[in-house]
């Protein structure tokens, strides 16, 4: 998708945007994902190496939602991946908080079990808890993405984002220090896309220590960030606070109407 149709509905400053002076405390603290020079490249059929991600450094601290945004086919998918460790760069170092938990775009991939809490607590069986543990993660989990009334709810009666909603209860059940979110509202109405953003931006202010990582299309999800990276043909171009990465989109956006004479 170029720039130039991405809605530019939200590109007034706002409160939000200015947090310049939580970056800067942030900056002292350990980052919970950061990645150092990293690149990622796939061979040809011709047997040629083809690069994919070139140089990428970034560092999100903990407590703070970033998004990761920029044109189709830029590497975005890619480089989560890699800080997921379901790709090993070709270059350059990834140090990530760990558990992780990496959540998919498509609702319906993310929910294994028949209820919300049966899957919740899916993934709890690999820590010898005993049952009152498990039921007491499940609440919390599902308290903080505010889905704890539907606990009893068959999966399949839920819309999208509700299944979304219980994807992140589960990485949170299973006490993820990060989560690496791969366009979670692609397929989601504006009303679940709003219910699993603030659940995530919440959840994040709320512990002080899960850092998330989002990667989006959508500008007006920026409204939710913390901090931000654009990223053009697999190199980060801008990683900083919000104003400045959508500024720097807008210029990008000008720069392209001007070139298209529009
Ligand atoms: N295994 C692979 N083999 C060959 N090319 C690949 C492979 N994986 C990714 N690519 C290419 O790398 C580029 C980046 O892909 P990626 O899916 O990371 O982009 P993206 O920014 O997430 O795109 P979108 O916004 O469309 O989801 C694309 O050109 C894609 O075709």
């Amino acid at each position: 998708m170029p720039w130039a149709s991405l809605s530019t509905a939200l590109m007034k400053p706002s409160p939000r945007y200015c947090r310049c002076r939580s970056l800067i405390v942030a900056a002292e603290v350990a980052p919970a994902i950061e990645a150092h020079k990293v690149s990622f490249s796939v061979t040809n059929k011709q047997g040629k190496s083809v690069p994919i991600l070139k140089n990428c450094s970034l560092h999100v601290p903990p407590g703070q939602l970033w998004m990761l945004l920029g044109p189709n086919g830029c590497g975005k998918s890619t480089l989560l991946k890699v800080l997921a460790g379901l790709l090993n760069p070709s270059d350059g170092t990834v140090n990530i908080k760990k558990p992780s938990s990496f959540v998919f775009q498509n609702p319906d991939h993310q929910v294994v079990m028949p209820t919300v809490e049966a899957d919740v607590a899916f993934g709890l069986g690999k820590f010898n808890l005993t049952s009152d543990e498990v039921r007491s993660r499940v609440s919390e989990a599902l308290e903080a993405v505010g889905m704890l009334h539907y606990s009893q709810r068959q999966i399949q009666t839920l819309s999208g984002g509700q299944k979304q909603r219980v994807a992140i209860a589960g990485a949170l059940a299973e006490a993820c220090k990060v989560l690496l979110l791969d366009e979670l509202t692609t397929f989601l109405d504006e009303h679940d896309q709003i219910g699993v953003i603030k659940a995530v931006k919440n959840t994040v202010a709320a512990s002080g220590e899960v850092a998330a990582l989002w990667v989006t299309h959508r500008l007006e999800e920026l409204n939710y960030a913390d901090g931000a990276l654009y990223m053009e043909d697999g190199r980060i171009m801008m990683h900083g606070d919000v104003w400045s990465v959508l500024s720097f989109i807008k210029a990008k956006q000008v720069q392209y109407r001007d070139h298209l004479h529009l």
